[in-house]
């Protein structure tokens, strides 16, 4: 209530223009009763580090979004558990890409008691709008605002490390993430073989791939050869892309380099695309999202917001329990009588590993925590990184995103700039001179940034989202390594389990990254020099962004483009290996010589995957839910819960005010169909080129 009156006091306050043009739409101007009370829970995304300033049109959209009952999904809310039970059948610690999907599944055995716990708090309404999707990193609400231990990388951060933005919420860095969908490639799964990870290539994971993926672009723009329609998470392009994305995409067709319609086609492993994306009905789709509801009708599923897992109760060489932190600052315990499933991802899985007296004899020695079991928890520390380099487009003058009329459009039919993340939609991933091409392994992506309808100041329609640069549109693009081979490490900075771990990525150690780097930037280059960029968009590299490295001699020399990835180093945000398959863990992902506890999340990946790892650590997350139903399924029980698992989601499709309300059709919208026309045309045209 506090809100819709806040709400109609800023209306009333607010110009007339805006109202006029605001009131125009019947649809947009009063809330839909929903079938639940609203709640007000999360970040805003009013004072967002973003959008800072621009305060009062931000408050209008969260209004609104707030009475729009698909969007702020009142009913089936995830609540946090008031009176946890002494002990569940499994706990499993973190609600990410991983965790939710572990939980999910193993509480559809009705007899299993589960308990999954959870540092951060609820889904905010505004991170389900994909223009907003950076909107919320470094908000200490719901991200855990890590940075690297700071060296000789990154360098444009004052000195203070690489920023790691981590989810710390319900969907963990699902809810902060990009959305691509990508599996990788055959040959990163035989890399995984080779370190260690027996029975993991990639025949034995596809069928847990198509569990997760629920694609809804089968037929009209990728093949059920390679994709699923099944799985509980929608996967699909997103419905809208700016004509930005098209100059974009005509550029790299100018310059040569291969287009494909599927990046998850193992027959076209290399080229640009309009990446298919996590996504449904105009909004992200966390983990969270597309597995948890279903705990409103399962009883056996207990959620614990807002407590911190300090530490796994061992009894000598069994789990038997965790220690957390409650939101009052209380250690409180609970036990375990089968499994402690640790699912809290590449960075604080690790973390707790350590302070349970799991990890390298020298490290938990100097910390005086009592040794358990010595293994190399928290090495073999693996990331993707790069180079960012900055554009400006001379020739643009507006930077404007963000107004009343993309707000209806959205409001109205889920669709327009608020409804995808912009040219960042658009990735390539590609070939370096160090790749191995017949194996089809490509070790380089190609990310953009810009153009996002993020911020506004007023939603006056014509007005610039932000001071606007006298000289231009300002956009950004990443060239990363994907297989690079530093590896680094992480360890404790403390024994108390709220101090963040110590991060030692060690980028740059070995010298072929720089190649496979300086590669990726000459891919960027030949985009850069395209008549569509040069002479429509007057591209300039943007000098506040080059000054540092003008001592370096030419712009895009050798020298230049090393400094230019030291200075501004792209770290991604692709952690992995850090309690690896072979190294921490058995290929069943139980600990070594640890009864009753596994680790399921991106940190027992041993080695990278070529393309971003959501996609693998949700496959990484059937498997391991599958092995554990192995082990303490009855066999008539395993038989019966796979037909129970497919009804419970089909039910969960047409459910009233779930994520999975309206079933679009999304081929049926003009800007989706003409993009996909555009890019089959292209890909039939780079076909017919390249046999020529
Ligand atoms: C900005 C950004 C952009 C990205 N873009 C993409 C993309 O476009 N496509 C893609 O495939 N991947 C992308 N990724 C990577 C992807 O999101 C992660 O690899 C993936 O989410 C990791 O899954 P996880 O389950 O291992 O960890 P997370 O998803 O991070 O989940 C870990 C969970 O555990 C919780 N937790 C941690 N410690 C504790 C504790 N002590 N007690 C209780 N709970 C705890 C956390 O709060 C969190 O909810 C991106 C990531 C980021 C941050």
């Amino acid at each position: 209530m506090t809100n819709l009156r806040l709400f109609f006091q800023i209306l009333q306050i607010s110009n007339k223009k805006i109202l006029n043009s605001f009131h125009s739409s019947r649809m947009i101007s009063s809330p839909e009763i929903c079938q639940c009370p609203l709640v007000d829970e999360g970040a805003s995304i009013v004072n967002s580090p973003v959008c800072n300033g621009i305060i009062l049109f931000m408050m209008l959209i969260e209004s609104y979004m707030k009475g729009r009952c698909d969007i702020a999904s009142p009913c089936n809310r995830i609540v946090s558990e008031k009176n946890p039970e002494p002990e569940y059948d499994f706990i499993v610690v973190g609600s990410g890409a991983s965790g939710a999907v572990v939980a999910s599944r193993l509480s559809e055995v009705d007899n299993f008691k589960v308990l999954l716990i959870e540092a951060g708090g609820p889904e905010p309404i505004g991170s389900r709008i994909p223009s907003f999707y950076r909107t919320f990193w470094f908000n200490e609400l719901v991200d855990w605002r890590y940075r690297t231990v700071p060296s000789n990388y990154c360098l444009d951060q004052e000195g203070q490390g690489c920023m790691y933005p981590r989810g710390k919420v319900l969907g963990g860095s699902t809810l902060l993430n990009g959305m691509m969908y990508h599996r990788g490639h055959k040959a990163d799964y035989e890399d995984w073989e080779k370190a260690g990870a027996q029975g993991w290539s990639w025949d034995e994971n596809l069928p847990y791939f198509d569990m997760t993926e629920g694609n809804k672009q089968i037929g009209s723009l990728v093949s059920y050869k390679y994709h699923s329609a099944s799985g509980p998470m929608p996967v699909q392009m997103f419905n809208y892309q700016p004509r930005a994305v098209d100059e974009l995409v005509n550029a790299i067709y100018e310059s040569g380099l291969p287009i494909i319609t599927d990046m998850n086609d193992p027959s076209t492993p290399d080229g640009f695309s309009i990446a298919q994306t996590f996504n449904e009905n105009g909004q992200r789709i966390t983990t969270s999202r597309a597995f948890l509801r279903a705990k409103w009708e399962r009883p056996n599923l207990s959620v614990l917001l807002h407590s911190h897992v300090s530490k796994v109760i061992l009894d000598g060489k069994r789990a038997v329990g965790v220690e957390y932190i409650d939101t009052k600052g209380n250690k409180k315990t609970v036990r375990a009588s089968k499994e402690v499933i640790l699912s809290a991802g590449a960075l604080n899985t690790p973390q707790i590993l350590l302070l349970s007296g799991v990890g390298p004899r020298e490290t938990l020695r100097k910390f005086n925590i009592p040794v358990v079991e010595d293994l190399p928890v928290g090495k073999n520390f693996r990331n993707h990184y790069g180079a960012t380099l900055y554009f400006m487009l001379t020739k643009l003058n507006n930077t404007q995103a963000l107004d009343w009329n993309v707000f209806s459009e959205y409001i109205l039919r889920r669709t327009g700039p608020m409804s995808s993340t912009a040219l960042t939609q658009v990735t390539g991933i590609l070939y370096s001179s160090l790749a191995d091409k017949k194996r089809r392994q490509p070790d380089i992506q190609i990310f953009f940034n810009g153009f996002y309808a993020e911020c506004s100041k007023t939603g006056r329609i014509g007005e610039p989202s932000g001071p606007c640069p006298t000289n231009g549109v300002n956009v950004s693009a990443n060239a990363a390594a994907l297989l690079p081979r530093s590896v680094g490490y992480i360890t404790l900075n403390s024994t108390d389990p709220l101090d963040p771990p110590l991060f030692y990525p060690e980028y740059f150690s070995h010298p072929h990254d720089m190649i496979m780097i300086k590669d990726a930037i000459k891919y960027l280059k030949m985009i850069f020099d395209t008549d569509i960029l040069q002479n429509k968009y007057g591209i300039k590299l943007d000098p506040e962004y080059t000054k540092q490295c003008a001592n370096t001699g030419q712009e895009w020399s050798d020298k230049w483009m090393e400094c230019m990835a030291r200075v501004h180093t792209d770290a991604q945000n692709h952690q992995i290996g850090t309690a690896a398959i072979g190294h921490v863990v058995d290929p069943d992902l139980m600990v070594y010589n640890i009864k009753g506890l596994r680790v399921i999340d991106a940190s027992v990946m041993p080695t990278q995957t070529s393309g971003n790892p959501q996609g693998t650590i949700m496959m990484v997350a059937e498997r391991g839910a599958a092995k554990i139903k192995e082990k303490w399924m009855e066999k008539n029980a395993r038989i019966s819960n796979l037909g129970q698992s497919k009804a419970m989601y089909q039910k969960l499709r047409v459910g009233p005010y779930g994520p999975y309300d309206t079933e679009v059709t999304i081929t049926s919208d003009t800007n989706v169909k003409k993009s996909v026309h555009k890019l089959e045309i292209l890909s039939k045209m780079t076909k017919m080129r390249s046999r020529s």
